[in-house]
């Protein structure tokens, strides 16, 4: 059976509120619909900041202490917006939209504690909606063992069956963190974390420019990136794990450029997020031939020429140029997500995030 299901995702990078509406069985994608986006107001990033400081102590998944529970208010009210103009501009109603795949916003990701908090108040949200909301994908997954992230693989893999490609295909999303998906024919699906995406650089960026990023990386083509700091940053242990592994958005904060040159700062943490997703490479079966990036990295031209630098002869593509709605992409999968785990379908693989066994996932909260 289709469904027409409606994707919400408020990622790492803090920047605002995707929607997007697909329909879909769960395992193809039939058609896709319009797509929107709910920028947050200075405020409301400043208070998500804050939150994710306070979330480290965090003991539980549903424990909200302090400034928790305000940002978690915050964060629905967002989506609840998001959804309400969503609808006005494409004259959509409740009852078009079978279900919504609510992810709420991370704010905490330790699955070696068995722990990832997503906050966002799916049933509040359900009511001012009035619609049935599938939110809490990753929980079943940490609790069972797995990496809880990350989740868009299957999804990944519905978009790129209708490509005429030749595998090895990864697809990296670089988002606040970056991450990979390695299609291989029907059969092979090999996912995790690489690093840092945007996160780092936009940090920097704000730090010491006031800017939310480096537009179209035009910043970082102007500095010179330091090779001995990147191969420094990249002996962390992490980057010599196998996949599946996965990370919190600020895994790496700790990592001081020192006195740089701002150009030259921002050159290198393109470049360390380029390096570090194509250290992947030699922990992959084989050695891929399509690179297809999406998520806003993918509009930072510095960054694809980068990554492009670092694949020998294997092709990077924007995924916009395939005709994929690159900033609509994580949105989109977790609408397919919430049609998955409708039908009890695998959301994870003991190859995408390490669950021992294929895990479906979510909580519905009905209006
Ligand atoms: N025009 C642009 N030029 C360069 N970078 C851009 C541009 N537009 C967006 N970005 C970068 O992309 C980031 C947003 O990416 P995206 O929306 O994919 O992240 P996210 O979904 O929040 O993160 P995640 O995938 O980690 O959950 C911005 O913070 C910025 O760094
Ligand atoms: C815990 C968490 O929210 N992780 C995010 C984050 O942002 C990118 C990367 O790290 C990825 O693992 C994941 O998001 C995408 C949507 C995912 O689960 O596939």
């Amino acid at each position: 059976m289709m469904l027409t299901a409606l994707g919400l995702m408020s990622g790492t990078s803090l920047d605002g509120v995707d929607v997007a509406l697909i329909e879909t069985d769960g395992k193809q994608v039939k058609a896709f619909g319009p797509s929107g986006y709910r920028a947050y107001s200075p405020a409301e990033r400043n208070l998500l900041r804050q939150a994710l400081s306070e979330a480290v102590h965090l003991p539980q998944r549903d424990a909200r202490p302090g400034i928790l529970a305000e940002a978690e208010r915050a964060v629905t009210r967002a989506h609840a917006e998001a959804v309400a103009a969503f609808f006005a501009q494409n004259r959509l109603k409740p009852e078009d939209v079978d279900i919504v795949g609510f992810h709420g916003q991370t704010v905490l990701h330790r699955p070696e504690r068995r722990l990832t908090v997503q906050i966002g108040d799916a049933p509040a949200l359900a009511k001012a909606i009035h619609i049935p909301v599938m939110h809490d994908f990753r929980a079943a997954d940490v609790e069972a063992g797995g990496q809880g992230a990350p989740f868009v693989p299957v999804y990944h893999r519905a978009l790129a069956n209708s490509l005429d490609r030749e595998g090895p295909i990864v697809v990296v999303n670089i988002g606040g963190v970056s991450n990979i998906t390695y299609i291989d024919g029907n059969d092979t699906l090999i996912a995790c974390d690489t690093g840092p995406g945007n996160a780092l650089l936009d940090d920097f960026m704000y730090r010491t420019m006031n800017q939310a990023f480096d537009a179209e990386g035009k910043f970082a083509a102007l500095g010179k990136a330091d090779e001995a700091w990147i191969a420094r940053a990249l002996e962390l242990p992490f980057f010599a794990l196998p996949p599946p592994k996965s990370l919190d958005r600020n895994d790496f904060a700790a990592l001081r450029l020192g006195d740089v040159a701002p150009a030259d700062g921002a050159a290198t943490l393109t470049a360390f997020t380029a390096t570090a997703i194509t250290r992947i490479i030699p922990l992959l079966p084989r050695r891929p031939r399509n690179w297809i990036v999406c998520g806003g990295g993918a509009r930072n031209l510095t960054m694809l020429r980068m990554l492009r630098e670092r694949v020998g002869s294997a092709t990077v593509e924007a995924a916009e140029t395939l005709g994929w709605a690159s900033d609509a992409i994580e949105a989109q999968a977790f609408g397919f997500l919430a049609a998955r785990g409708l039908k009890g379908l695998p959301l994870s693989y003991p190859t995408t995030t390490g669950v021992p066994m294929p895990m479906t996932g979510g909580v519905i909260a009905r209006p």
